[in-house]
């Protein structure tokens, strides 16, 4: 099986990244687990191990753990094994923070051209997950979307979609049946040869639903990989990077329970457009938005242009990102005194045994 890259998004400015060592090919991450990625290569579908290079860099950054959408270096050795050996540059990525101590980040996405939103309208969709959602999406350098699934199970999905277009300036909200195939035309442009339209969304959704209903019988799909598993059923091996049958691909994340904001002010911002322009307008620079006089965001809370809902949403999201830019800080600041302990403790050693 051959597979055509350029449909899947591979371009000049990554084939100038990998030009640099002649001896690797590229390929696209479908799928990571545990130090092996499954990649979509000219020459088909790879199972690659991580090289050693790009583990240390892992293990130094989990951002650099390769993911599904990213495109790698990978090198064939004499014996048949294959490593994936460069990281090539992202153009996009969405970024969580793990739910560890260390507060470093994960890599939900890698290299979408659209990061969609995913709600279902029944029941009735979390907004407040759907701003968080939005200010990764937004961070992620991808061209933000909200999808309402499940369009056929409520009687007034304008009502629906309207509501939450309030919630989301700047961004294309939609309503989608997968069940009768309503408002699926509207996101095809998104998944167009070359480019890469991510789901971002909880568990139920709807996303793998709404994969295959976009998805179409790819070439991919017919070569599904089988397994059996322990109980010995065959189950379809989990694949977040789907090509398109026209070209173009999808990636489905994990169901997202909880997402905690990373290095999210620009997408916070984004996300709260309209506060943000009211914050321009309080008359003291630092306006904590409480008694200050002529504070622009509560004369819009007083009169009903702004919900007290969406202003204590981003209220939360906004402290939630200093927050953890401040957590970020002092480790950066504790690691680097502990690398100069390291040094002075080696100079000491270094005098002594003079
Ligand atoms: N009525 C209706 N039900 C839908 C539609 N799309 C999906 N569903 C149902 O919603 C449920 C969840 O759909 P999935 O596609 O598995 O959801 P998911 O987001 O992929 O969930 P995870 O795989 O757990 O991440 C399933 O029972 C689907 O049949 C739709 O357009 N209309
Ligand atoms: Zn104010």
């Amino acid at each position: 099986m051959t597979i055509d890259l350029a449909s899947l998004g591979w371009d000049a400015t990554l084939a100038s990244a990998l030009a640099a060592d002649p001896d690797l090919t590229p390929g696209r991450v479908t799928r990571a687990d545990q130090g092996v990625c499954t990649v979509l290569t000219a020459a088909g579908v790879l199972r690659v191990s991580l090289g050693g290079g790009l583990l240390a860099a892992a293990g130094e950054d989990p951002v650099q753990l390769p993911c599904a959408g990213d495109w790698l270096g990978v090198r064939a050795w004499p014996d048949g094994r294959r490593t994936a050996d460069l990281l090539l540059p992202r153009r996009t990525a969405v970024v969580r923070r793990t739910s560890d101590k260390a507060a470093t980040g994960q890599v939900l996405a890698a290299n979408l051209d659209a990061a969609a939103v995913v709600e279902p309208m029944d029941p009735t969709p979390d907004l407040g997950r759907i701003e968080r959602l939005l200010a990764l999406a937004w961070e992620s350098g991808a061209t933000p979307a909200v999808v309402l699934t499940k369009a056929d199970a409520v009687a007034d999905p304008g009502a629906i979609v309207a509501q939450v277009a309030d919630l989301a300036p700047g961004v294309a909200v939609h309503a989608v049946s997968a069940r009768d195939g309503s408002g699926l035309d509207a996101l095809r442009p998104l998944v167009a040869p070359g480019r890469t339209l991510g789901l971002l969304g909880p568990s139920g959704a709807g996303k793998s639903t709404l994969v295959n209903a976009l998805a179409g019988v790819s070439a991919m799909e017919v070569q599904q990989v089988r397994r059996v598993d322990g109980k010995g059923r065959h189950t379809t091996t989990y694949r977040a990077l789907v090509p398109v049958a026209g070209g173009g691909a999808i990636v489905d994340t994990p169901g997202i329970r909880a997402v905690g904001m990373f290095d999210n002010a620009d997408g916070v911002d984004r996300t709260f457009a309209e506060v943000v322009e009211l914050v321009a307008q309080c008359r003291f620079a630092d306006c904590g938005h409480a008694a200050e006089p002529g504070c622009a965001v509560r004369a819009a809370l007083e009169s009903g242009d702004l919900s007290r809902r969406r202003f204590d949403s981003w209220r939360r999201l906004e402290r939630e990102v200093a927050y953890e830019a401040r957590r970020r800080d002092v480790r950066l600041a504790a690691a680097e005194k502990a690398k100069w302990k390291r040094v002075h403790r080696e100079q000491r050693a270094h005098y002594r045994h003079r």
